[in-house]
């Protein structure tokens, strides 16, 4: 299964990715360099291409200790898989591969093709971290789901532009961070951009031994996110659909809309009254749209489905999601 693909870049308000000089140019101030710390911490590989190997010399390691602890907590390297693309050899001294602190790998071919051999290495988010060129590549092959584009308050006046190509942009999100202000995106099909969005959200849920981590996202029919959320936020027996649905109240617009979960809801509570299909029936939701089945963990036979559909409510489930789904689920 080829991995989720966030493209990450910070530009200037002028449009460029860089100066025209030799030396680098920084243009995200520290509060989001810190952010992109973050977002580094929670993938498994970062791309770039071997010209920001050449112009940046980049470690492309995650930098706070606190976040490198964390990934070893859950079993994972302090880092990510480093992954630069190109047709040659990388030069030994430089630092992405002369620096400790996480395993190197060089990759050729298509986009496609890339992403497949990620994939078969286990690979399930993916940040591309440019430059220009490979972000092009990218985006125009219709393969990025995600762009995080940072506009810096600086003005370069010449060097790399950045430059896309495919498929329409969504706008997700707009946030002010520190003096930059980062335009969140999502590419693809309705259906694809709210799953993994809901998927991405598991990763905020406290951790539990006894539940599983879910996020959840409710969309009116005509677009508009009418809530969205993860399980344990608000309480810490919460499923994800009853925290996002108890804010929801009797909105008249639920009885059109369709409601996103990383995984099946439940069919069966051992803490509370109502599953989630029940309160979810109970809203009038028509359409629900998740990714990974429920596993008989905590209950021996899974039905949240098949008690949807029995009272008339459309179940899809998309599969490509699923490894995003469990992936977020088991982060602690
Ligand atoms: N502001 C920001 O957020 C960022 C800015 N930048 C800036 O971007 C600039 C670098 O961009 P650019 O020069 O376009 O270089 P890129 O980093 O996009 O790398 C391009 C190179 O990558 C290799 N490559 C690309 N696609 C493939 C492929 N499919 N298969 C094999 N090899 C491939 C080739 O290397 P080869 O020639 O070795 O075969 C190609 O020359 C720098 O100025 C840097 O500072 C970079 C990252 C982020
Ligand atoms: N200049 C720039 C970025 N550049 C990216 O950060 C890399 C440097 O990483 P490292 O040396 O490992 O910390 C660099 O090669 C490029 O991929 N990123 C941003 O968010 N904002 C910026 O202004």
């Amino acid at each position: 299964m080829r991995p989720h693909v966030l493209a990450s870049c910070a530009v200037s308000l002028d449009g460029f990715l860089d100066d025209a000089t030799p030396q680098r140019r920084i243009l995200s101030g520290p509060a989001d360099l810190d952010r992109v710390d973050q977002e580094r911490a929670g993938v498994d590989a970062i791309l770039v291409g071997a010209g920001t190997v050449r112009a940046d010399d980049p470690r492309l390691l995650v930098r706070a200790p606190e976040r490198r602890a964390a990934r070893v907590a859950r079993g994972l390297p302090p880092s990510p898989l480093r992954v630069v693309l190109t047709t040659g050899a990388i030069d030994p001294s430089a630092r992405v591969q002369a620096e400790p602190g996480a395993e190197t790998i060089t990759l050729a071919g298509s986009p496609g093709e890339v992403l497949d051999a990620l994939g078969a290495q286990g690979v399930v988010r993916l940040m591309i971290e440019g430059g220009a060129a490979v972000l092009r590549e990218f985006l125009t092959a219709g393969l990025v789901d995600e762009l995080q584009l940072v506009l810096a308050p600086q003005l370069v006046g010449d060097g790399p532009r950045f430059t896309g190509g495919g498929r329409a942009p969504h706008l997700v999100e707009t946030r002010t961070i520190g003096g930059d202000v980062l335009l969140r995106h999502r590419f693809g099909e309705a259906d694809d951009r709210h799953l993994a969005e809901a998927c991405l959200l598991a990763e905020h849920c406290p951790p539990s031994a006894t539940a599983f981590s879910v996020g959840c996202v409710v969309v009116a029919d005509d677009g508009t996110v009418l809530g969205a959320g993860w399980s344990r936020r608000d309480h810490p027996l919460d499923h994800a659909e009853e925290g996002v649905l108890r804010a929801l109240g009797n909105d008249p617009r639920l009885r059109r809309a369709t409601l996103y979960s990383s995984l099946e809801p439940c069919g069966e509570r051992a803490s509370r009254p109502d599953p989630c299909a029940a309160l979810i029936a109970r809203a009038g939701i028509p359409r629900v749209v998740h990714a990974w089945s429920e596993p008989p963990d905590f209950v021996t036979a899974p039905s949240g489905s098949a008690q949807l559909e029995a009272v008339g409510v459309e179940v899809m489930q998309l599969p490509r999601w699923e490894p995003l789904a469990i992936r977020c689920a088991t982060r602690r």
